[in-house]
């Protein structure tokens, strides 16, 4: 029997990866041509050749709906254009994805499950799925973020973990196989067709080659590591990083300072790794993968922690400073910043004075500092690093 897909998330880089992902359900006898993609339901319309939403917070007037506005539902028009118009606009999605509402719909019957949402979107969606994918289903989670418990020492919960959980705790579900599929991978250009690598972290070889043939093409190039654990940290953690690089961006600083960040925002995202989950055996060699190094070198360049940190940088120069929210919502056509509004940095910092390690953390506090505790950007230099390097 051909692998059934499921693609639960068609933001920026759910649309990018249904690229990828449609191209090889369609070419290759291991998969059930069509994919479903889930899409959280929105209103658009096309205004002086630009696809528009309501206004944040607008509510339609009373006994009307936004199609009697004139909207019409982001599933339909991405099944009538091959195109999602909001998150991915210019690109041509294959003709086998197909967009739908209902997440319960897109994965019955799924034997293998792609999760690609901003992770604090998924709570009330993965109970939808109760019952309906096949038994013995394998996931792979794209998401890059993580948890933390809210009380006592705030350990960090990776998210495949949670996914797991979440499947297990179903009545009757099966438990569902997760690995993780991380790297260098601005969604734009991997939509483009520009060439990337990336990695999946995968329990079990076999499933991670299973991941491989889904994922892998011509200008996307997949390799697994058996390191979930490891991957799925490294993706999360660069967010942190990217925001002490934005922050070097704003100041006008050169490659030199930026180049610094990244080698000591590398270290401790290795450390951060040993600290909080030294029983996973997470390899160094993960580090050097394209979930690694390569994932921090690109979002220190091109990504949208990067932007949004460089701006908030330049705000506070010229005497404007704007809140975190304020400058996703202007700058990033409804895309979330990765880590749920720059969080990941805040429960960071939250879980390592928990456990007392705050000094051998120097980039990740300073960036902590500047980023919600008033500290001036330029102060990203002032790190204690004699204390540990
Ligand atoms: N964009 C990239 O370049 C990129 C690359 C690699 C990994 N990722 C990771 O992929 C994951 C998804 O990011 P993305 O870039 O595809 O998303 P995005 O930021 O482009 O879009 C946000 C998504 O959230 C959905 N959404 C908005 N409100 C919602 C709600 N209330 N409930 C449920 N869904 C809602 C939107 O429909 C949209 O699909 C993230 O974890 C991100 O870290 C992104
Ligand atoms: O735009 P960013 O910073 O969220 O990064 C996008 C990708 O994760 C880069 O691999």
């Amino acid at each position: 029997m051909p692998e059934k897909v499921a693609l639960i998330g068609s933001g920026n880089w759910g649309s990018a990866i249904a690229t990828k992902i449609g191209v090889n359900a369609s070419a290759c006898a291991d998969f059930d041509d069509k994919v479903y993609m889930w899409v959280f339901e929105e209103y658009v319309k096309e205004e002086d050749g630009k696809w528009v939403r309501p206004a944040r917070g607008a509510k339609p007037p009373e006994g009307k709906t936004w199609v009697d506005e004139g909207y019409t539902p982001l599933t339909q028009v991405i099944n009538e254009k091959h195109e999602n118009v909001i998150y991915l606009p210019g690109i041509e999605l294959p003709h086998n994805i197909v967009a739908c509402p209902d997440v319960a719909t897109c994965v019955d019957g799924a034997t293998m499950m792609v999760f690609v949402i901003p992770h604090n979107f998924l709570a009330p969606i993965v109970p939808k799925m109760e019952g309906k994918f096949a038994k013995g289903a394998i996931g792979c989670s794209l998401i890059k973020g993580i948890e933390f418990e809210k009380e006592g020492d705030m350990k960090p919960i990776l998210i495949s973990d949670l996914l797991q959980a979440e499947m297990k705790k179903s009545d009757g579900a099966p438990v569902v196989d997760m690995s993780v599929l991380m790297g260098a991978n601005v969604a734009n250009e991997v939509a483009k067709g520009d060439f990337a690598e990336a990695t999946i972290g995968c329990t079990k070889p076999e499933n991670g080659l299973k991941w491989c043939k889904l994922f892998n093409t011509k200008d996307f190039a997949v390799q697994a590591v058996t390191d979930v654990a490891g991957a799925e940290l490294c993706g999360a953690m660069k967010n942190v990083v990217a925001l002490g690089a934005g922050f070097c961006d704003g100041l006008g600083y050169g490659g030199n300072t930026k180049a610094a960040i990244i080698r000591i925002g590398l270290k401790e995202m290795q450390k951060f790794c040993k600290v909080f989950y030294g029983d996973r055996q997470i390899k160094d060699e993960t580090f050097l993968e394209s979930c690694g190094v390569a994932d921090l070198v690109t979002t220190c360049f091109g990504g949208r922690n990067r932007k949004c940190a460089d701006i908030f940088a330049k705000n506070i120069a010229a005497g404007t400073p704007k809140a975190w929210d304020v400058i996703e919502a202007e700058e990033l056509n409804g895309q979330k910043l990765q880590g749920e509004r720059t969080g990941t940095a805040q429960d960071v910092m939250k879980a390592i004075k928990a456990k007392g390690v705050v000094d051998a953390f120097p980039l990740f506090s300073q960036i902590h500092k500047i980023a919600f505790e008033g500290a001036k950007p330029e102060t990203i230099i002032d790190m204690k690093l004699e204390k540990y390097y």
